[in-house]
């Protein structure tokens, strides 16, 4: 059984056992900086005074192909519960917004997040689930890391999810990043799902909340990378269940020994996950929805050389150590002119990522 996966859409990686824990992300990055270990792979915390889940492992593949499974069958699941409640959600995203509209607050884009709960009927093998999430999507993207590492509340447990949110990746001297921000569902009729395309491509109020990600990222790389290449108007990406804007950031890291955990580290939480400013929408949603754990941190790999790809943690559960209780999450950024409604149904769409999956 693999600790730790990450497929995306031109090659894919599989470690195995936990030759050496680490619960801080200085701890590994020590162990890079010394060339100690060959490779760390795991996951980043939301919130970065909480435990990491890295591990040195003890065989690590990497084939540079795109993995395309068979999905396998799940037991079935059903839903026991939501945190919060989706109308505390509403009055969440409710309060933010009077927030963000008050001159006086320095709140201007906050990203909130709500969960839903299921069991299942079996315990559902990790890496079936993480299976039938490549299976299903159209890049192949899937994730999967043992957290046993981040400590004894999270032995066992493991995070799962088809991710198509590239923090950055670092090849050689070569920094890629692809924050998205600005969402609209995908539509089953090709016209309305055009035209949904369409309207979020236009929409200044996503143009709005994907720049204040576009600008924090150029802000935190600027000192560490030369070269960048920042585009001032966002793509469109698709995944199987919504439109998103992107935009792809390429730079050229200025000193050889930054490596992608380092990057990936000054980098996290981009407002795509967290908010402007960092710190005010940190605490706003800490306050508001108390520990993240892993959803909306970062999962990814580094080897001593620095290459290495971290993934923003999202479109992902968390699965028990019984494998019974799937821990689903999913978020929106909420800026002055957000609609709770919409924002609320946002999540629902994301969330169809790890529902379809499960079979529902
Ligand atoms: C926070 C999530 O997604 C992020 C938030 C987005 C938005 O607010 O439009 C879009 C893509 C992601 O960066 C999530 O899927 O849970």
């Amino acid at each position: 059984m693999p600790t730790f996966a990450l497929s995306r859409p031109t090659d894919h990686v599989f470690a195995y056992g936990a030759g050496v824990r680490f619960n801080t992300i200085d701890a590994a990055a020590a162990v890079l900086h010394n060339r100690s270990h060959e490779y760390i792979v795991g996951a980043l915390p939301f919130d970065l005074d909480s435990p990491a889940a890295l591990t040195a492992p003890t065989r690590f593949v990497r084939r540079p192909v795109r993995w395309q499974p068979d999905s396998p069958p799940l037991p079935t699941t059903a839903i026991k519960g939501f945190d919060p409640q989706p109308d505390e959600h509403v009055r969440r995203v409710d309060a933010a917004i009077r927030v963000l509209s008050d001159p006086r607050a320095a709140l201007v884009k906050v990203v909130l997040a709500r969960t839903v709960i299921l069991r299942a009927s079996a315990a559902i093998a990790p890496v079936d689930l993480l299976t039938r999430l490549v299976a299903a999507d159209q890049g192949s993207n899937g994730l999967l890391v043992d957290l046993s590492s981040a400590g004894p509340h999270y032995t066992g447990t493991h995070l799962i999810g088809s991710s198509p949110e590239l923090l950055v990746r670092k090849s050689g001297s070569t920094v890629v990043c692809h924050p998205l921000a600005g969402s609209a569902p995908r539509a089953s009729d090709p016209a309305a799902d055009r035209t949904n395309g369409q309207m979020l491509a236009a929409s200044a109020k996503d143009q709005r909340e994907h720049a204040f990600v576009v600008d924090a990222m150029a802000a935190a790389l600027a000192p560490l990378c030369s070269d960048l290449d920042v585009p001032t108007t966002p793509g469109l990406t698709q995944t199987p269940n919504m439109w998103h804007l992107g935009t792809r950031i390429v730079g050229t890291v200025r000193e050889p020994a930054t490596t992608a955990l380092d990057l990936a580290v000054a980098l996290h939480p981009t407002p795509a996950v967290c908010g402007t400013p960092t710190a005010d929408a940190r605490e706003f949603i800490l306050a508001n929805e108390g520990d993240r754990g892993f959803y909306a941190g970062a999962v990814g790999w580094c080897d001593s050389a620095g290459d290495g790809e971290w993934m923003v943690g999202i479109r992902c559960a968390e699965l028990s150590a019984d494998g019974l209780t799937i821990r689903a999450s999913a978020g929106g950024g909420i800026v002055s002119d957000s609609d709770p409604q919409l924002e609320l149904a946002e999540t629902s769409a994301k969330l169809r990522t790890i529902l379809s999956a499960l079979g529902r």
